[in-house]
């Protein structure tokens, strides 16, 4: 967390801890701040599956119901103790996002949306017409919580039982984001091809997001069953799945903060205009939900990441500032040992035949070539020869026509990407493909994905520092190894596209890959900065690693290379050393003679 979000958090959580405790504070007031509790659950679910995912769920009031009617029936028709009801609450609330996202989350963008808002209705009409949930009237007589003589029933002890948990909610967060399953779901917005193509299951990792989410909203269910007593359909329906996302949306989507704000905003501001609209237009109604309209429209156009970063820029002015955390550079011992590489001059890569088509067009037409360990290929041609579309190929980005491709032994060819990566493929990309909004470092981080393998829980109770260490140790060294070090800590847009350039093979030699496929590497980078890639990619030779390029920059190419495959019009036009190609009258015609 930047130290002005820091300052604004630690501001907010004392005037959370000590506002109730005032004398004369009014009761009303401390459950107006569980009910800013509650919600600001849900909307943390929301940052994490909206801010952070991408994904946007117009669903998450189900989830409340899910854990609110869970511990209703345990407790009223079982008779089971709040506290059993709870992890059955939370079990019940997580299995059903993950059945209900594994049957919705292959769809994308507002399909996605849509399909939330159909479960979310057809959940409302259920609970709400089986005699088994008591229909609209709903089931009451819910017990109160109690605790080792602590009477939760008690408004202001439920309101410090609501602020544990949303403490304890934000610190499971902070951990699991902060970790290798949370960079996969980050890595969800920097786009799904490149996430998949460093081993990133990107499926898993919707399904992660949104059953965080809906975990968080069974909890805030359970609590607001315990603080009302009784549950029915109508808090459960859209109407407040949509008002849960206004609050994300208003506090900030982007920060875990803003979920808190947000929903602070929203609760606050529903309970003044219930009371002053009606006295103004002399009138009954919910007039309130036209000025959450217009506020939402007037937010999205003049602040669209919400009111959140404007308060943290001012905690950070008004307060005094922290120092910067950032993660120390650790000692080369905690380095994930190196994977072994072929022998020198061993075939590692044969494609045969490959070919792929777009419709009526053949952008790579029966192309074969090999790769021996250790040497450096150049794949060359002119725009559009088909270059690029055969480095998808090599990496199962796109599944080919026909043709065959084995990787060390093993046929790749109609492999998903994530496999290929685990056999020792790593790749950059002709257009920039880094996770926005995310450092450097942690951008490099993501290539480490497969060479560690702590999963969600382990994350979140922050079990997994060792092995993080150690994958940060690795992106340090292949940042210093990019000549990047300086910049770890910047956010990766902040970069020159050069530098961004160099980010993605810093993040590709996380992987430790047996083959490197880079995509125009020396594209935007100075005559220093391509110096300097040149004796970078000459040392990675001689370590052993095998790399294929595709690069315009002639001079760059026929310095560096051992051999070229020569591409025009999606068929292979020549093969050799760079000297052959250079005299060769085919490759001099169709390329080498315009490009002089
Ligand atoms: N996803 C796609 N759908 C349709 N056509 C595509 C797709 N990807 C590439 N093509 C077409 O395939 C042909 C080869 O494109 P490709 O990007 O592989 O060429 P390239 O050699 O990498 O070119 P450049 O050097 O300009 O990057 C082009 O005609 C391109 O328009």
């Amino acid at each position: 967390m930047a130290p002005m979000h820091r300052m604004a958090a630690g501001a907010a959580l004392a005037i959370a801890i000590l506002a109730p405790l005032l004398p004369g504070f009014p009761p009303f007031w401390v459950t107006l701040l569980s009910y800013i509790g509650l919600s600001g659950l849900v909307a943390l679910g929301l940052v994490v599956l909206v801010g952070v995912a991408g994904l946007t769920s117009f669903g998450q009031a189900m989830f409340v119901g899910f854990g609110a009617y869970t511990t209703a029936i345990l407790t009223t028709r079982y008779g089971l103790s709040p506290w059993l009801t709870l992890p059955v609450a939370l079990l019940v609330s997580g299995g059903l996002a993950w059945a209900i996202g594994a049957v919705t989350l292959r769809l994308k963008g507002h399909y996605l949306a849509i399909a939330t808002i159909a479960w979310n209705v057809s959940f409302f009409y259920l609970v709400g017409n089986l005699d088994f949930f008591h229909r609209n009237d709903g089931i009451s007589g819910i017990p109160p919580i109690t605790l080792a003589g602590i009477d939760f029933g008690d408004t202001r002890n439920f309101y410090f039982l609501v602020l544990a948990c949303v403490v304890l909610a934000i610190l499971l967060t902070r951990n699991l984001l902060n970790s290798r399953p949370g960079r996969a779901v980050r890595a969800l917005r920097g786009g799904a091809l490149a996430a998949e193509s460093f081993g990133v299951n990107t499926f898993q990792a919707r399904i992660l997001a949104f059953v965080y989410a809906g975990v968080l909203a069974g909890l805030s269910g359970w609590l607001y069953a315990h603080l009302q007593r009784a549950v029915n359909p109508s808090p459960f329906g859209i109407n407040m799945s949509i008002d849960y996302l206004l609050m994300a949306v208003a506090g900030g989507v982007h920060n875990i903060g803003g979920a808190f704000l947000g929903a602070a905003i929203v609760t606050l501001l529903r309970d003044q205009l219930q009371t002053l609209l009606p006295s103004l237009l002399h009138a009954q109604g919910n007039f309130e939900i036209i000025v959450f309209g217009a506020l939402l429209i007037l937010l999205l156009q003049f602040s669209p990441r919400g009111i959140w970063p404007h308060l943290a820029k001012l905690a950070g002015r008004l307060l005094p500032q922290g120092e910067k955390p950032a993660v120390p550079e650790p000692s080369e011992a905690q380095v994930l040992p190196p994977r072994p590489q072929p022998e020198r001059g061993a075939e590692i890569l044969r494609a045969t035949a490959l070919r792929k088509q777009f419709g009526g067009l053949v952008a790579v037409n029966d192309v074969g070539f090999h790769l021996a360990a250790g040497e450096v290929v150049g794949l060359i041609g002119p725009n559009g020869a088909g270059k690029s579309t055969t480095f998808n190929l090599l990496t199962g980005v796109l599944s080919a026509t026909r043709g065959s491709v084995s990787f060390l032994g093993e046929e790749i060819c109609g492999r998903a990407a994530r496999h290929i990566a685990t056999r020792g493929v790593a790749r950059t990309f002709q257009h920039v493909k880094l996770v926005h909004g995310m450092t450097v470092l942690d951008n490099v981080a993501l290539g480490a994905h497969l060479r560690a393998a702590s999963g969600p829980l382990r994350a979140a109770l922050k079990l997994d520092r060792a092995e993080e260490a150690r994958i940060f140790a690795l992106a340090w060294q292949q940042l210093h190894r990019v000549g990047l070090a300086h910049c770890a800590h910047l956010v990766a847009d902040e970069l020159s596209l050069g530098q961004q350039r160099l980010v993605e093979i810093a993040r590709a030699l996380c992987l430790d890959p047996v083959l490197l496929l880079l995509d125009e590497p020396a594209a935007g980078l100075r005559h220093l900065e391509k110096a300097a890639l040149a004796k970078l990619l000459d040392r990675l030779r001689a370590e052993g690693m095998t790399i294929l390029l595709v690069e315009h920059d002639m001079d760059f190419v026929m310095n560096l290379t051992d051999r070229l495959v020569v591409m025009n019009f999606g068929a292979e036009l020549a093969q050799g050393r760079p000297k052959e190609i250079q005299g060769n009258p085919a490759v001099i015609d169709a390329y080498l003679g315009s490009a002089a």
